[in-house]
């Protein structure tokens, strides 16, 4: 498949239907400041797609705006479905999830358990309290996933920094969200590490759509399929890895350092 776009790229079964979330004129205001400032973007099933921009370019809130954690104008939809203006929960439920950048798991409780909590968040709580005798298959199937089989009856807190985020990753999984918005997964994380989460975000990105904020240029050019780049609250750049490194606009506000580096390096 040939990442280079003006098109998104596609992945999975990508189609006609495939058309996942559609932002329109997003705006978020703060006490008359704009932090997000008419923001339009498209993302299909199969995009792994990295939202960069410099400190205080927006790209939190506009997750913040897309999950219903701050209040903002113009639309989201999901399969035409509009989700600005609904609760947080319902948001949740119609599949869009997202981690922190701080992972949020239950440390005192099992990786196991912390799966089992998430997968039951839509579940009544008579349904919460039955015992379970043996792992349901979808939780299973996320424990491989995410590569934390082994330790699924060890607590959560034991786990290495980049296993928390992992699990929570897995938390999206076993509620099947298929919107993924990741804040900054890999901040914190080994070389190791990095590797495998870009692997894991190829693995399930795949079939779904994944939106990744990110500061660490070094893993976008690994993973991303395509990028949107974010400056004062707007879109100044979208496309593949490629164009965006090649947009002069880009290079001034946000890669002008690294590209510079990366120049003298091949002379
Ligand atoms: N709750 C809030 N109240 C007032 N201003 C806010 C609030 N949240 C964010 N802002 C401001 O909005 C702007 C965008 O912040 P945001 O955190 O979305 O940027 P960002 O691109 O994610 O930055 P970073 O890369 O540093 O995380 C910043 O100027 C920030 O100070």
């Amino acid at each position: 498949m040939n990442p280079t776009r003006t098109q998104p790229s596609f992945g999975g079964n990508a189609g006609m239907s495939s058309q996942y979330l559609e932002i329109r004129n997003l705006r978020v205001t703060f006490d008359g400041f704009t932090a997000v400032d008419g923001v339009d973007l498209t993302l299909f099933q199969g995009d792994l797609r990295f939202l960069i921009g410099p400190n205080g370019a927006g790209k939190t809130t506009l997750v913040d705006a897309v999950t219903g954690l701050v209040p903002a104008t113009g639309s989201v939809t999901k399969s035409g479905v509009e989700l600005l203006g609904q609760k947080v929960h319902k948001i949740a439920r119609t599949g869009v999830g997202r981690t922190f950048q701080t992972a949020s798991v239950f440390e005192e409780l099992t990786v196991l358990q912390n799966l089992d909590i998430a997968a039951g968040a839509g579940r009544s709580a008579l349904t919460m309290l039955r015992r379970r005798k043996t792992v349901l298959p979808h939780i299973e199937e996320a424990l491989e996933t995410i590569g934390l089989s082994h330790l699924r009856d060890r607590p959560a807190g034991i786990l290495a920094h980049g296993q928390k985020q992992w699990l929570e990753i897995g938390m999206l999984l076993v509620q099947d969200a298929d919107v993924l918005l990741l804040d900054e997964p890999v901040a914190g994380m080994s070389h190791d590490e990095r590797e495998e989460t870009g692997n894991l975000l190829r693995r399930i990105g795949a079939e779904r759509t994944v939106v990744v904020v990110e500061h660490d240029m070094d893993f976008m050019r690994a993973f991303a399929t395509s990028v949107t780049v974010l400056a004062r609250g707007q879109v100044i750049a979208d496309g593949s890895v490629e164009q965006i490194q090649a947009d002069p606009m880009v290079q001034q506000v946000y890669l002008g350092t690294a590209a510079a580096v990366e120049a003298s390096e091949e002379h």
